[in-house]
């Protein structure tokens, strides 16, 4: 498929703005309310006993904010980040590296650790659990290993692939999140938020034209924003309001609904290959050449969540719903 305004992953282009436009601290965050309190209490909690903060999974849909939130708890925790992922670490030494390097109640952030080697995880084990690593000296019949001790630190790990974690490795967070999708209240708050911060200006039917296109997701509406400030300033006089928004956002493609065409592409192709359903994962992901992993974490959580698909045991059909959006007859032989 082809690359798309709306694809939730990290783009090169993302990374610059969003530093800029990631929240600090708890208060700035929007959103995602159970995880603050959580995080509120917990952080607090530590504080107060001058303890390193329990280690913290995150998981959920790419761009819902489980980076920015590994930083604001480094921040209201007072300690340094050390920010890696999974597959940036390819042997058990670098790992222990890094871990005895970190200094006491720091944060270990590691993104996308299910794909973390097996290695490299069973280091984790003793870290997380005794705060010490086991490290082999010498070959042979010589060989005997020593543990290490290590500052007592917290590992913030994130995953858009929960299922991928191993049991082991699960069972060693003290704190598990699930993200959510952000409703459109939230998406204007952050849209107005980042217009500040990008110095553009944005009227609130401008912000609400972007929320509701924005698949519940910060990075998108951030994203978004960007694309239509430059129409704001070069086709109009420089703000952003609901007439440049939906000028820009149906020349990107993006629909009423936040669909994409990627989005639309998958479910035609439910209608038109598969008679709207049920179809197999596998079988679904083989006719549209994406990954199915890919299709079940980035992209139909979106289209489940808002009722545009269902899964039923024989496999995913479309919805009336979606027929409806896509204007097509649903076809009712039975
Ligand atoms: N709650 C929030 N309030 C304001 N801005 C947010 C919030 N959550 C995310 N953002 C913005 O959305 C962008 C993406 O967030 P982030 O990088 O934390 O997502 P992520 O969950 O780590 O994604 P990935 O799974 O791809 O790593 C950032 O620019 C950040 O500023
Ligand atoms: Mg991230």
């Amino acid at each position: 498929m082809s690359r798309r305004i709306i694809t939730t992953e990290n783009l090169e282009e993302d990374a610059k703005i969003e530093n800029n436009l990631r929240p600090q601290l708890l208060d700035d965050y929007i959103g995602q309310a159970k995880a603050k309190e959580m995080l509120n209490v917990y952080i607090r909690a530590a504080r107060e006993r001058g303890d390193a903060l329990d280690h913290v999974l995150f998981y959920g849909p790419p761009g819902l904010g489980k980076t920015t939130l590994a930083g604001i708890i480094a921040n209201e925790m007072g300690v340094n980040i050390k920010i890696t992922s999974g597959p940036a670490i390819e042997k058990p030494g670098e790992m222990a590296a890094i871990l005895n390097n970190l200094q006491e109640k720091d944060v270990l952030f590691v993104d996308e650790i299910h794909r973390l080697n097996r290695q490299v995880e069973e280091v984790l084990y003793p870290a997380m659990e005794d705060y010490a690593i086991d490290i082999m000296i010498g070959k042979g019949a010589t060989a005997r290993s020593i543990r290490l001790d290590l500052p007592k630190f917290t590992l913030v790990g994130a995953t858009t692939r929960a299922g991928m974690l191993t049991a082991p490795l699960r069972d060693r967070f003290g704190v598990v999140h699930r993200m959510e999708y952000y409703t459109t209240e939230e998406l204007v708050t952050i849209i107005k938020r980042s217009a500040r911060v990008l110095e553009v200006g944005i009227d609130e039917a401008g912000a609400l034209a972007l929320a509701r296109r924005s698949r519940g997701t910060p990075r998108l509406a951030n994203r978004l924003l960007k694309r239509v400030r430059d129409f704001a300033q070069v086709k109009y006089d420089g703000d952003i309001t609901k007439e440049v928004a939906d000028y820009a956002l149906d020349l990107l493609d993006v629909d009423k609904e936040g669909l994409d065409q990627t989005d639309r592409e998958l479910l035609l192709t439910i209608v038109n290959k598969f008679a709207g359903g049920p179809v197999g994962l596998d079988t679904l992901a083989a006719s549209v050449g994406e990954d199915a992993g890919t299709i079940e974490d980035v992209y139909e959580p979106y289209l489940l969540k808002n009722g545009f698909i269902q899964r039923t045991p024989k496999g995913r059909i479309v919805t009336e719903k979606a027929y409806i959006h896509l204007g097509i007859e649903m076809n009712m032989e039975v």
